[in-house]
């Protein structure tokens, strides 16, 4: 038998809450079946060795096309199914970069005010992650401009 590393057992998915103007990104799935229609925060699996950062920015750039900075470290973590758990960086989109368009996993992106976050069918584990973002958008960005 194979002697398990540290840590191997749980795998870091990096969610982005890409926010831009007041607004953050959601993001619908197109697979696999059971999350299609499903909306999420960009992103994915870090892979071994690498940093959640960079990882985040490269999803960001393989899913989104666009070229982004990561802000800070949403504070908590939520289980997926077995053995990945989510974690989230509030991102942004560096001056020049292209808008998001959906590239890969995703097949509509659309960018939400505060009062409207809810208005999306947000994957059930990620419920708890949007609300931790919701609550400290207003003192990241400000009040959302209407
Ligand atoms: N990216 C992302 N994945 C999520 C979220 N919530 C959630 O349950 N997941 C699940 C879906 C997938 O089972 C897994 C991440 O897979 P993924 O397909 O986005 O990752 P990836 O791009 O690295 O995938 P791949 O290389 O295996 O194709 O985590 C979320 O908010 N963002």
């Amino acid at each position: 038998m194979t002697r398990e590393t540290p840590g191997a057992d749980r795998i870091v998915v990096v969610g982005a809450a890409l926010l831009d103007d007041g607004r953050l990104l959601a993001a619908r799935r197109s697979a696999p079946a059971d999350l299609a229609g499903r909306w999420e925060l960009p992103g994915g699996k870090v892979e071994p060795g690498e940093r959640p950062e960079d990882a985040l920015l490269r999803e960001l750039r393989e899913e989104l096309g666009v070229d982004a900075e990561p802000v800070g470290r949403v504070p908590g973590q939520w289980p997926l199914r077995t053995p990945y758990v989510l974690q989230v960086w509030t991102a942004r989109l560096r001056p020049g970069s292209p808008a998001p368009s959906p590239l890969q996993d995703h097949d509509e992106l659309r960018w939400l005010t505060p009062d409207r976050i809810w208005e999306v069918d947000w994957l059930d584990q990620d419920v708890p992650a949007v609300r931790e973002v919701a609550a400290r958008w207003d003192a990241e960005q400000g009040p959302a401009r209407s």
